[in-house]
């Protein structure tokens, strides 16, 4: 057959250089398979006419690393279409009703995830399907606060799921451990530090702080200010105080500190742990500084605790007799009831765990109440009536806790907006396990989101109204009110800081509207103030702009 050396010797090479790309043995075995290749003035070429590729059978024989690829292709195609048969034919969850691509993957799920949407579209979906529903193929949501008992309450067959491996760096606190045991016999000792006996003796350190922070409204009043940014030195600087023995004088300094900078990789690091571990393993080859650092947001995290318990105890010893929390978690030489490096552990977990959930439901709350002039005048008249004396600004604690006016518009703000609203996952361990008699085979992960339970409407008529009344008139709520109230969660994985954050809370509202008016800066929009859920449920702007003026007696 007549050929064109110059024009097969181009075809070669072309090919030659495609199938080096792909496999180096494949272009060798290629250029030796005898059907593919023609003698030519002595010199071996490829012949087109003689076939174009080579069979697959062939190259399976004849090219290990093509063998391999075209058996792991075939391998995953397998196993892909056996998963889709199993989630939507064979899974004990079949029957379970959701949206119908939550049967094939949980890719939806974690679609609506990272773009902050996830409680909005599993509440959209329980309306639509019912109490409980499939969200993913091993993942149910429930909305029923009958369930609240099954899912979290002490006994629980559900222990919090792999989800938390992303929040713990390196060891376990409690907030992050999986283990029931483990955690038990840790919680124990941590709820001893944050009981409530040990937070009113650290009641001036907190009042100090919002004294601090009050200082600050003089300079800007009249000016439409950014407060999130405000409550979050507020927050970490009372947080500070409390475990680390020191403030990071966060309200004084114009710079924020940088471990806000950490919190907010922190959270965006447990997201990609879970999500998408792959990612964080190409980023740890990446030689860039900043991939590097935003890599070390945790272990950074940890290393504050761990360096303000060193500084610690060379400044003060095992028995300094302060009045923090920090104090009673290191013991004395006798009692020791933890490790140094366990309390290390729990307290870099406790400054991530008390900033950011106290700062994202405080700054819901001042634009709940810059909003309501009516309801900042009711507080102000009820502060009056109650003849509150406040001591440089900030009234004792035990004189306003149980203000019913201050109490339903706090309560009515954090039932509207949870800091944690995605729900708390959990997972089933055995295969006898059920949840308001639906069974749920073992691997399971189960929630139930606040956002929906706490805006049942059978237990708060008009669900979407902010009424704060609704407390007020029930005498700090019905039981419903409080069975279906999930924002600090219940039972043995309940928040152990719950008393410390109210306290925060009604400090500083009492303390605001004491004496200033408080009405929204133009920047904030119901737009900007859109919830988005990133584990917190913070507003999409990350900011709240208020205006305070001061009241006129
Ligand atoms: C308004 C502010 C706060 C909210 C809404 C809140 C909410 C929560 C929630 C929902 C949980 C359970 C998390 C889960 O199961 O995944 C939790 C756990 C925890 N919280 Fe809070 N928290 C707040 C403030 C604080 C503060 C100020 C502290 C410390 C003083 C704190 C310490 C803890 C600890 C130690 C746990 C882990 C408990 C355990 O698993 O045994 N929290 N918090």
């Amino acid at each position: 057959m007549a050929s064109e050396p110059g024009w097969l010797g181009s075809t070669q090479s072309i090919n030659q250089s495609i199938f080096s790309m792909l496999t180096p043995d494949l272009t060798t075995a290629y250029f030796k398979a005898p059907d593919m290749c023609r003698i030519l003035d002595g010199q071996k070429v490829f012949e087109p006419s003689v076939g174009v590729l080579p069979t697959t059978g062939w190259l399976i024989a004849n090219c290990p690393t093509t063998a391999m690829v075209l058996g792991l292709l075939s391998l995953s195609f397998v196993v892909m279409t056996w998963k889709i048969v199993y989630n939507v034919f064979l899974s004990p969850l079949r029957n379970i009703p959701g949206p119908p691509l939550a049967k094939f993957t949980s890719k939806w799920l974690t679609f609506n995830e990272l773009a902050g949407n996830r409680s909005l579209v599993v509440a959209e979906a329980h309306k639509k399907y019912g109490p409980v529903i499939r969200i993913a193929p091993d993942e149910l949501s429930f909305a029923d606060h009958s369930c609240i008992k099954e899912l979290y309450l002490r006994g629980s067959k559900f222990p919090k799921s792999r989800r938390y491996d992303g929040f713990a760096s390196g060891t376990r606190a409690s907030f992050d451990m999986t283990d029931i045991d483990q955690h038990r016999e840790r919680r124990n000792l941590v709820r001893h530090v944050l009981a409530q006996s040990n937070i009113d003796e650290c009641e001036t350190l907190i009042a100090d702080q919002v004294r601090k922070a009050l200082l600050w409204i003089p300079q800007v009043k009249g000016q439409s200010v950014e407060v999130m940014l405000w409550l979050r030195r507020l927050m970490l600087d009372t947080a500070g105080g409390l475990f680390l023995g020191r403030s990071f004088d966060a309200l004084e300094n114009y710079q924020p500190p940088s471990f806000l900078g950490d919190l907010d990789d922190f959270f965006a690091l447990t997201a990609l742990r879970w999500f998408a571990p792959w990612i964080l393993t190409i980023m740890s080859w990446l030689p860039f500084t900043s991939v590097q650092h935003f890599l070390g947001a945790q272990r950074r995290g940890y290393q504050y605790g761990r360096k303000a318990f060193d500084d610690y105890i060379k400044q003060y010893g095992r028995r300094s007799g302060r009045t923090d929390l920090l104090t009673k978690m290191v013991g004395t030489e006798d009692h020791t009831p933890m490790t140094d490096a366990e309390i290390a552990d729990e307290l870099g977990s406790l400054l991530v765990g008390a900033t950011d959930t106290t700062v994202v439901v405080a700054t819901w709350l001042l634009w709940e109440l810059a909003q309501r002039p009516q309801w900042q005048i009711r507080i102000r008249q009820e502060l009056r009536d109650n003849k509150i004396d406040f001591i440089k600004g900030v009234p004792k604690y035990k004189s306003i806790v149980s203000l019913p006016v201050l109490h339903g518009f706090v309560m009515e703000s954090m039932r509207m907006h949870p800091a944690q609203s995605i729900g708390l996952p959990r997972v089933a361990r055995t295969d006898d396990a059920s949840i308001g008699g639906v069974k749920v085979p073992a691997g399971t992960m189960v929630s139930i989101q606040s956002r929906v339970v706490q805006r049942d409407p059978e237990i708060y008529p008009s669900p979407n109204d902010f009424l704060p009344e609704r407390w007020i008139e029930t005498n700090g709520g019905t039981k419903e009110m409080k069975d279906s109230f999930i924002i600090f969660s219940k039972g043995s994985r309940a928040c152990l800081g719950q008393y410390v954050a109210l306290m925060e809370l009604k400090f500083f509202v009492s303390a605001f509207v004491n004496g200033w008016n408080l009405r929204l800066g133009k920047e904030t929009t119901k737009e900007t103030m859109t919830q988005t859920d990133y584990f917190l449920a913070f507003p999409k702007a990350r900011e709240c702009h208020i205006v305070f003026e001061k009241v006129v007696k």
